[in-house]
């Protein structure tokens, strides 16, 4: 499927985004192995937090929907999965693979990964390689990619793991796989990444203790079921902060989107290049902080982005590029080589496409330097990713030609209703014939 991107419109109105992608993922997999029932509201129906939702079933957990972002999970504790049929097969989703491996990791049969083109050329050695020191049999397809073959056991090494790259996947799969650890299992990380996991196993009932930069639980307790409500995704809200700031004559109320400090980098971001963003109404739902967000039309300014705020805006890079892309002046990015290593290599592929749409755009090793200018019409591809298509749909805001977005399928994984909600508060997109 490909996108036609058509130029112009301002962005007005009031929406309310999906849920958020790494909560609804969490909630499957924590409510399957809990004691009791977990419901879940708000939950994302895109293909990537669906796959992991049918990895359960097919291990055997009864699950209730989802319907209306209503899902009923019914826990079957810690000891109750059962070995799937076959090798279970996880789309497009990092996150699925990479926090299953974790919870595979404990269990008494074995487990076969694996994913789409896209999935299947992600690294995953850096799992395999502290699940290995856990006494865990991981085994890779060449180069350390899926498929992934995890052969576990309950009663794992507690290890301390010293993570090299600022990753919250690879510091869930470690807390997750310690579940099943006999001992005290531990994680620091670089810098701070997206603490979800650690807030919803607390949620569970199960402890975690925070010190510094190091997140640790104590193997062997239990999980007990709960009601998990869901707020937007800041990821997919993301969109539209660049959209309504780009876009003149906008002004746009996001609701209800989830505002945890360890995702909040894109506001930050965009305040810093003079964005028009105020917080409304912020509020706690289930132990995350929720608010309105407002953005209004701004005249953006190139700013060189500070290195702290790269784990906080990971996901939202390639539409902070078209931010830049319409900034006055060059916007500097560094520190930021896990773009590389995400569904397609985000540096060099928002590189191509604003280059083909005339921006000056240069890659560097771990990160670009983007010049401020016209936006033209052309061609784009989104090589499988999802936040590729979305990013240039966002362009065509201030484009002066129609943007061909080809391969834009993947939107489902994230944003199933994108189209919808982008033709509703005015921009010009649409499936292209
Ligand atoms: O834990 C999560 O839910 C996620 C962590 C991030 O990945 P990394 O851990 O690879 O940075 C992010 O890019 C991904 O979309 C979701
Ligand atoms: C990187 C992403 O997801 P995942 O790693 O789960 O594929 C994303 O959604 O931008």
């Amino acid at each position: 499927m490909d996108f036609m991107a058509n130029p112009g419109g301002a962005v007005n109105g009031s929406i309310r985004v999906p849920g958020d992608k790494s909560i609804s993922h969490r909630s499957i997999m924590l409510g399957a192995i809990a004691d009791g029932t977990t419901t879940v509201d708000g939950f994302l129906e895109g293909e990537d937090a669906l796959a992991t939702l049918n990895a359960f079933k097919a291990m055997g957990v009864n699950i209730e929907g989802p319907e209306n972002g209503r899902v009923k999970i019914h826990g079957v504790g810690r000891e109750g999965l059962k070995a799937p049929k076959g090798e279970l097969y996880v789309g497009n989703s990092g996150t699925t693979i990479r926090l299953l491996s974790g919870l595979m990791a404990g269990q008494k049969f074995s487990v076969t990964m694996s994913g789409d083109v896209s999935l299947n050329k992600r690294p995953m050695e850096r799992v395999a390689k502290p699940l290995r020191e856990m006494g865990v049999t991981v085994e890779t397809a060449e180069g350390g990619r899926p498929p992934l073959k995890i052969t576990g056991s309950n009663a794992l090494k507690a290890i301390h793991y010293d993570m090299p790259m600022a990753s919250a996947q690879v510091k869930s799969c470690v807390l997750l796989a310690g579940l099943y650890s006999t001992g005290e299992t531990s994680v620091s990380e670089p810098a701070p990444t997206r603490d979800h996991t650690e807030r919803m196993l607390r949620g569970f009932g199960y402890p975690v203790i925070r010190k510094g930069n190091t997140a640790s639980l104590v193997g062997g307790q239990r999980l007990q079921g709960m009601h998990i409500d869901v707020p937007a995704d800041i990821s997919s809200a993301a969109f539209f902060m660049v959209a309504a700031s780009i876009a003149p004559d906008s002004e746009l109320v996001l609701q209800h989107v989830g505002i945890n400090p360890t995702r909040i980098g894109v506001i930050n971001i965009l305040k810093a290049m003079g964005g028009d963003l105020t917080i409304e109404n912020k509020r706690e739902v289930g132990g995350e902080p929720v608010a309105d967000i407002r953005v209004r039309s701004a005249q953006l300014n190139g700013i060189e982005i500070p290195e702290d705020q790269v784990p906080l805006a990971i996901d939202e890079f390639p539409v902070l590029f078209v931010a830049a892309a319409c900034a006055e002046g060059k916007t500097i990015l560094r520190g930021a080589e896990e773009l590389r290593v995400k569904e397609s290599d985000r540096i060099q592929v928002m590189a191509d496409g604003l280059q083909a749409l005339g921006i000056r755009a240069e890659p560097t090793e771990d990160g670009i330097e983007i010049e401020g200018g016209q936006i033209g019409g052309g061609e784009i591809e989104c090589h499988h990713d999802h936040r590729i298509a979305m990013s240039f749909s966002v362009a065509s805001l201030r484009a002066n030609a129609p943007i061909h977005i080809r391969g834009a399928d993947n939107v489902a994984t994230s944003f199933p209703n994108f189209i919808e909600l982008a033709e509703q508060v005015g921009m010009r997109v649409e499936v292209a014939k």
